[in-house]
């Protein structure tokens, strides 16, 4: 039988796949080279090259970090007291900060921490179950849904491993061929207290995110509710828990590359070890500082589209770390599939014409999905795509 093995010179019994076999390793090579990563790097530190990331985008030495308790902190208690006029103070807050920062953390936001401890400690015997354990209940493109390690944003590998599940407990959405696709959440069988855990901590977040939504378009001089008909029935929501495991190169990968979340905004919550970082205005990577009691909300591309530009869904990206392991849960708050978006005509006029083409949300999502389940070879979608004039 003739066995060709690769790197041991199989080649040698056809000379044509040593010449296909050394030309595949040159290109391998100058494309690493071209990442600026040699190859002792890549042999020593056994990282898969799909996670390295060009120069460019790797993150600072953390003695060049500007830690920030930094993003605003807004405190919630009024609004729990039914305090009107402190709930007018909030309102402007959130206004300054979505125009600012378009990041805020919330405290005395009423969620027990008690909860958060459930869950962090059950996704972490969740992700400590063997791989092929897990693997059991792997997402794939046709089913959105569960635990997967090999996301890509803007094409590199994320040094993550995540699981998802959708807040109405399943997803509907049109197929390639048209037909109506309904996908349950996939819980897995062990640990047996993560579908309870998980499902109180959403209850608990939800109540927050639709608040926030109400309180963000107040503060655009809607009337409060002037979203809500686009979430009511058919929202498209899920939660992520993330899990970070400790790296040998830190300095060459990110945990989640530079992105923008695409929903309405984000309810998210990190370990105390950190990692999140939030670009500032001046472009300045600016990292977040972990606090056990708030809440961090981040504004999305819907909410920039909406109020034309006033509020900002900024770039974050997530660090990882060489020694620890860490953890964060996002709440994405999301519409329903057949919501169009375009800037709010209330808030248009001569002097402030739309800066946005109107775009379907399902579509945008089925879109941003693909592109984080292959490498598509093209910058993944983004609003600034369907800008006017762009
Ligand atoms: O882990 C984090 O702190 C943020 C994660 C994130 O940005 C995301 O999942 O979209
Ligand atoms: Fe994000």
């Amino acid at each position: 039988m003739i066995s060709a093995k690769r790197g041991e010179g199989g080649g040698d019994i056809f000379p044509i796949c040593t010449f296909i076999y050394k030309y595949c390793e040159s290109l391998q090579a100058k494309r690493r080279s071209k990442m600026g990563i040699s190859d002792v790097v890549v042999n020593e530190l056994k990282i898969d090259p799909a996670f390295v990331l060009s120069p460019e985008f790797r993150p600072k030495p953390v003695e060049v970090l500007k830690e920030l308790d930094g993003i605003p902190v807004i405190d919630l208690a009024p609004l729990l007291a039914n305090d009107e006029k402190g709930t007018q103070i909030i309102v402007e807050q959130i206004a300054k900060a979505s125009e600012e920062w378009g990041f805020f953390q919330l405290i005395n936001h009423g969620i027990p921490i008690k909860l958060l401890d459930d869950v962090e400690v059950e996704a972490l015997k969740f992700f400590s179950l063997p791989l092929e354990e897990k693997r059991k209940i792997r997402r794939t493109l046709e089913h959105p849904l569960g635990y997967f390690d090999t996301e890509l944003t803007q094409n590199v590998r994320d040094w993550k491993e995540v699981f998802d599940f959708v807040t109405r407990g399943k997803l509907e959405f049109a197929a390639a061929d048209g037909t109506l696709n309904v996908q349950e959440n996939k819980w897995p069988e062990s640990p047996p207290f993560l579908k309870d855990v998980c499902e109180a901590w959403k209850e608990a977040t939800l109540g927050v995110a639709y608040k926030i939504l109400e309180l963000l378009t107040l503060s655009l001089g809607l009337p409060a509710t002037y979203f809500n008909p686009l979430f009511d029935k058919e929202d498209t929501n899920f939660m992520r828990l993330n899990y970070y495991p400790p790296c040998p190169a830190p300095d060459l990968v990110l945990g989640v590359s530079g992105h923008k979340d695409s929903g309405a905004l984000t309810v998210l919550v990190q370990d105390e070890v950190g990692g999140l970082e939030v670009r500032r205005k001046d472009g300045e990577w600016i990292r977040v500082k972990p606090r056990r009691d708030a809440l961090i909300i981040n504004v999305g591309d819907l909410f920039q589209v909406w109020s034309n530009d006033r509020y900002k869904s900024v770039e974050h990206r997530v660090v990882v770390n060489e020694h620890k392991e860490r953890s964060s849960i996002p709440l994405f708050i999301n519409p329903s599939n057949a919501t169009n978006v375009f800037p709010i005509p209330e808030l248009l006029d001569a002097q402030h014409p739309p800066k946005y083409r109107q775009y379907n949300w399902g579509d945008f999502l089925q879109a941003l999905k693909t592109s984080h389940f292959k490498n598509m070879r093209v910058e993944n979608i983004q609003i600034s795509h369907l800008a006017i004039n762009s």
